[in-house]
């Protein structure tokens, strides 16, 4: 590809191609975007930031910063129990950014857009003068009031969590010079976890009708659920001995158990938990069959207090220092 030549170039060879010509996008030649909503639903919409060196690395491989970007947004579609159709960018350049950096940040979104089913409908361009500033508006569709809520757990709820735990943050740990006494392999899976969530729309879409309340575990699993416990007045109590491992964190945490912090509050996650009634463990148990994703209970809902607390083996509630990731 010949170099990029300027803001309105960059829009025109980068971006208007990820419209995949969809009707309303107007090859992002006018002000704005159009769309239509699919009858008999409603549109749900979702922005999240991504900050260089809060969120990522400025040395990050760019195609995978922009697929980061686009898939922490499809996780709270997921957590929603959206359908994704389109998203809008904002992008703000950072110093450090050249033009090979936006044709593989471009690359990326491509090649995750087609995994996802989405298309790009429109953004906004301008630079910072320090660091990349990302930004992306999600859009997804779900029928007419069948959203997932934070507000709908109840007293008798088993609280379930997909996938593993903690991964991300450890990941983390790994980049920023921890080994943890692990082989490459088990390293790179951490890594991985940290650099591409697994958006878990399909199984958010199946929980519709199904789970009392849902949201994605991005910034730790203690503190995310806290909103939970909040928007549905109850408490919430969690075992320590089923939260799901990897094989890679397991190891990690037989070697050091002050790690689970890492897992309780580390963030990063993008798995989905939410509560259920004991008359869905059924429906669950064909959802977890279908979606191939491990689905585990770790918790209950009780009447009480809005909190969540954590029990080891003997019952005692364990104190974390972690317990999630807030800017400030
Ligand atoms: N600056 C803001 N202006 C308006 N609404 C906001 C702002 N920040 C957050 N919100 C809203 O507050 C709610 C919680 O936002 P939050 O960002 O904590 O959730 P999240 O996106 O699921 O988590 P995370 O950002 O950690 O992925 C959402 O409904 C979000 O739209
Ligand atoms: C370089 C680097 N340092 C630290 C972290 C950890 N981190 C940053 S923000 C966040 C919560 C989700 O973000 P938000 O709440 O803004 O959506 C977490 C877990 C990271 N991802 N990269
Ligand atoms: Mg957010
Ligand atoms: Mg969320
Ligand atoms: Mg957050």
């Amino acid at each position: 590809m010949n170099e990029v030549t300027g803001e309105f170039d960059m829009i025109a060879r980068l971006f208007a191609p990820l419209t995949d010509g969809r009707p309303g996008t107007f090859d992002l030649r006018n002000d704005a975007a159009t769309f239509v909503a699919s009858p008999g639903h409603e549109t749900v919409i979702t922005l999240d930031t991504l900050c260089e060196g809060i969120h990522f690395f400025g040395d990050d491989d760019p195609a995978g910063v922009a697929r980061k970007l686009l898939r922490v947004n499809l996780s709270d579609l997921a957590a929603m129990g959206a359908r994704p159709f389109g998203y809008l960018l904002s992008l703000a350049r950072g110093k450090s950014q050249d033009d090979p950096w936006l044709e593989a940040f471009a690359a990326g979104l491509k090649e995750d857009q087609k995994l996802f089913g989405v298309t790009l409908l429109g953004g906004d361009t301008t630079r910072t003068e320090k660091g990349l500033v990302l930004s992306l508006t999600a859009l997804g569709e779900v029928p007419m009031g069948k959203a997932l809520p934070r507000s709908g757990a109840q007293p008798g709820d088993s609280v379930v969590v997909s996938g593993t735990l903690g991964d991300a943050a450890l990941g983390l740990c790994i980049l920023q010079g921890k080994n943890f006494g692990l082989d490459a392999a088990n390293r790179a899976h951490l890594v991985d976890r940290y650099h591409l969530p697994q958006p878990r729309l399909q199984l958010g879409h199946r929980l519709v009708g199904v789970a009392h309340a849902c949201l994605d575990v991005s910034d730790g699993l203690l503190g995310d659920l806290e909103h939970i416990a909040q928007a549905s007045e109850v408490t919430i109590q969690l075992d320590a001995s089923a939260l799901p491992l990897s094989a890679a964190a397991r190891s990690v945490l037989n070697a050091d158990a002050q790690l689970l912090s890492n897992v309780v509050g580390g963030g990063d996650d993008y798995e989905l938990v939410f509560t259920v009634p004991a008359s869905a463990r059924p429906e669950l148990a064909r959802i977890e069959g279908e979606s191939g994703i491990p689905l585990t209970v770790i918790g209950d809902v009780l009447p009480g207090p809005a909190r969540v607390e954590v029990l080891d083996s003997e019952r005692q509630v364990l104190q974390f220092e972690r317990r999630g990731w807030t800017h400030f």
